[in-house]
């Protein structure tokens, strides 16, 4: 049976190809295939590696609260190296603690966390992990390049400060500020202010970068445009990319792999497996499957949510 399927020609470039499907090896084939839950399979998910964040049955209650329910709980994890996984789900279901409980700094009361073979705290200190969050939080007098390389300078005095402003400097022309390095924060806009603290995560040259909705207080432009920013990042670095997001265009367009929690307890409710193929870009919106995986996606989340499914 011949398939077309997207992807990477012989001669390297993007495109729809045509494939035997009855003698391609299954690893090649599944581009064409629908988005599977519970389950990693997909060329994609064979060009990342082994796991480097695992979470076995962990459970988190924040101090005050330790004697009631537990804010998440029985969370079980397995992210591969270099794969871009979302975490969706309705409002205090835990993702952002699930988020803190990999940057090491929230503890779990239960259950292990293993991240890239040592616990989240030594992680940290190791600086194996970046963090971005929804507001920049850039120092208002230091200009983009001074704030992209701060954070490498107070962690590490080690590396002397004109080590840690070219790190910085070249991070900021990946994310596209190149001409905006003497700028102060005041002097940018909401979307570059995103890119300089996207900067100043990657000048730590961590292994994994934990997006808690990043581009939540973007227009949607904007926020279209960061999202092929980070596609471009991982192109280029292969970094585990963890992000938290309400938007399921945004979680289907970068992830390998997307994570739907519930409420009361915060849980896992389904993995759902995106079945497209990289790179993507604008196109892939236009690609069947996107919408199969959004409507699945858009389901789980409404029964997370816990209402009933409305018959179509
Ligand atoms: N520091 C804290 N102390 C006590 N409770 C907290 C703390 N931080 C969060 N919580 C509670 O934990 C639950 C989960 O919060 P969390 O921020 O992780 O959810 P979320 O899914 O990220 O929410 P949202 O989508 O609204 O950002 C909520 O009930 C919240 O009130």
């Amino acid at each position: 049976m011949i398939e077309r399927v997207m992807g990477r020609n012989e001669n390297g470039s993007e495109g729809i190809r045509q494939v035997n499907a009855a003698s391609e090896p299954a690893a090649n084939r599944t581009l064409s295939g629908n988005p599977t839950e519970n389950a990693t399979t997909g060329r994609q998910a064979e060009k990342t590696g082994p796991a480097m964040i695992t979470a076995q049955n962990i459970a988190i209650s924040y101090p005050g609260v330790k004697n009631g329910p537990a804010v998440i709980q029985d969370i079980n994890l397995s992210i591969r190296d270099g794969s871009i996984v979302s975490l969706i789900g309705p409002s205090g279901c835990g993702k952002s603690t699930l988020l803190k409980a990999i940057a090491g700094l929230v503890p779990p009361a239960k259950g292990r966390m293993d991240i890239a073979g040592v616990t989240p705290q030594e992680a940290a200190q190791r600086r194996l992990v970046g963090l971005v969050f929804q507001e920049a939080n850039l120092l208002p007098w230091k200009t983009a390049l001074d704030n992209a390389a701060f954070l490498l300078q107070v962690s590490d005095k080690s590396i002397p400060a004109n080590e840690a402003r070219e790190r910085a400097a070249e991070n900021l022309r990946l994310v596209g500020l190149g001409e905006a390095l003497t700028k102060l924060p005041s002097q940018l806009s909401g979307g570059m202010r995103q890119r300089a603290s996207i900067a100043r995560a990657l000048t730590l040259n961590p292994q994994i970068l934990l997006m808690d909705e990043p581009f939540g207080a973007l227009d949607a432009i904007t926020r279209e445009e960061m999202s092929y920013l980070i596609l471009d990042i991982w192109e280029r670095t292969g970094k585990t990319i963890v992000l938290v997001t309400h938007s399921i265009d945004e979680a289907v367009l970068l992830s390998h792999e997307v994570h739907v929690m519930g409420v009361k307890p915060g849980r896992i409710v389904c993995s759902i497996t995106v079945p497209l193929a990289f790179p993507r870009n604008s196109q892939s919106f236009a690609d069947p499957r996107f919408r199969e995986t959004e409507i699945l996606l858009r389901d789980r989340l409404i029964e997370s949510h816990g209402r009933p499914r409305q018959a179509s």
